[in-house]
């Protein structure tokens, strides 16, 4: 199959690189000229669950890329709009196009882009960093849980589930909201408080009230999801926290590593849109918008004239 990957970063790589290794022919579309340049010289670097590879792929900005199949959105979530824009003459092509990125809203987003029967959306579960310019490294197995709302989206979506060692792509039309809910539970609580301390996802293992806040903020989350008709459940999202506390505790929360790297943060479509959500619906949710208030306020006293 045919997939570019419109943001090739840290997990767009490591996304791109598992499907290349599945068998997929992969392109990388981003707008980092280092970063193409270094995976079209000496190919993308992967440091991967079952040991490093180099893997030849073909890496340009999304107007250069060649028609494809699928084109999975990977960039973060405020620059949706300018990737999608770029991607245009491949979505006028007839290119399925989903989003795998974390966060709410993705499918009102990808929707002012696509038609309704070329949508599909979802969410990614891989811890994946950057470590150089064409160089990216997760140690999990990544796999995206993917749906579609369109009749004519489903029909089509199915062609793309795929399950090998490397990566699995899940088609789950009647979870994917809830997945995606519950996913965002967790990124509120852990993205939102690792991007505040500093700290790695491990940093909140060894502390109760640390681990009490999380879940006290996931739980808002399942809250409001359930009162706007999805299906979400609460446990699933505590053993994902925990879980992810024992296995991937090195790992840096992507909001942490845009805090890092003073770039724009998700936050809006994260704990602030889980707010505005609660508060259409009439479901309190003060710590998701405590979050929300103090990680934009932190990167604005970090980008801004604060310090
Ligand atoms: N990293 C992780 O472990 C995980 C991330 N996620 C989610 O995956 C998504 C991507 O995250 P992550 O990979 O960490 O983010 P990165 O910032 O590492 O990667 C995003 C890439 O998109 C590029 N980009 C920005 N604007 C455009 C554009 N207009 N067209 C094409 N490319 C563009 C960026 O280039 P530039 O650097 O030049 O801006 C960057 O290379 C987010 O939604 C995140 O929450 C989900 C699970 C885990
Ligand atoms: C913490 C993690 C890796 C969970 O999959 C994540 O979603 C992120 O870094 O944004």
């Amino acid at each position: 199959m045919k997939i570019g990957i419109l943001g090739s970063g840290a997990l767009g790589s490591a996304v791109g690189g598992s499907l290349a290794l599945a068998g997929n022919d992969v392109e990388l579309w981003d707008i980092n000229e280092a970063h193409i340049k270094a995976v079209n010289d000496n190919g993308l670097k992967f440091d991967a669950f079952d040991g490093d590879h180099v893997i030849p792929l073909f890496a340009c900005r999304p107007e250069e890329g060649h028609a494809q199949d699928l084109i999975i959105l990977m960039t973060k979530t405020c620059d949706s709009d300018a990737a999608l824009k770029s991607a245009r003459s491949h979505i006028e092509a007839g290119a399925m196009v989903m989003s795998a990125q974390n966060g709410l809203g993705n499918e009102v987003r990808l929707a002012a882009h696509v038609p309704q029967e070329q949508l599909l959306y979802g969410c990614t579960m891989m811890p994946a960093r950057f470590l150089d310019y064409g160089h990216v490294a997760s140690q999990a197995v990544g796999r995206i849980v993917f749906g579609a709302k369109n009749e004519v989206a489903l029909q089509k979506a199915a062609q793309f589930a795929q399950t090998s060692a490397h990566f699995t792509l899940e088609f789950a039309p009647d979870r994917a909201d809830t997945v995606i809910w519950q996913k965002a539970a967790f990124n509120c609580g852990m993205n939102a408080v690792n991007a505040l301390t500093g700290g790695r996802v491990k940093s909140m293992a060894d502390s109760q009230d640390a681990r009490d806040l999380v879940q006290a903020v996931a739980s808002e989350v399942v809250a409001v999801a359930r009162a706007g008709g999805v299906k979400a459940e609460y446990q699933p999202v505590f053993d994902h926290l925990a879980n992810s506390m024992a296995k991937h505790g090195e790992h840096k929360a992507s909001m942490l590593q845009d805090i890092e790297g003073r770039r724009p943060t998700e936050i809006d479509s994260l704990c602030a849109e889980v707010a505005r959500q609660g508060e259409d619906l009439g479901v309190p949710t003060p710590l998701n918008k405590t979050l929300a208030t103090l990680v934009t306020l932190k990167s604005d006293v970090l980008n801004g004239d604060y310090l």
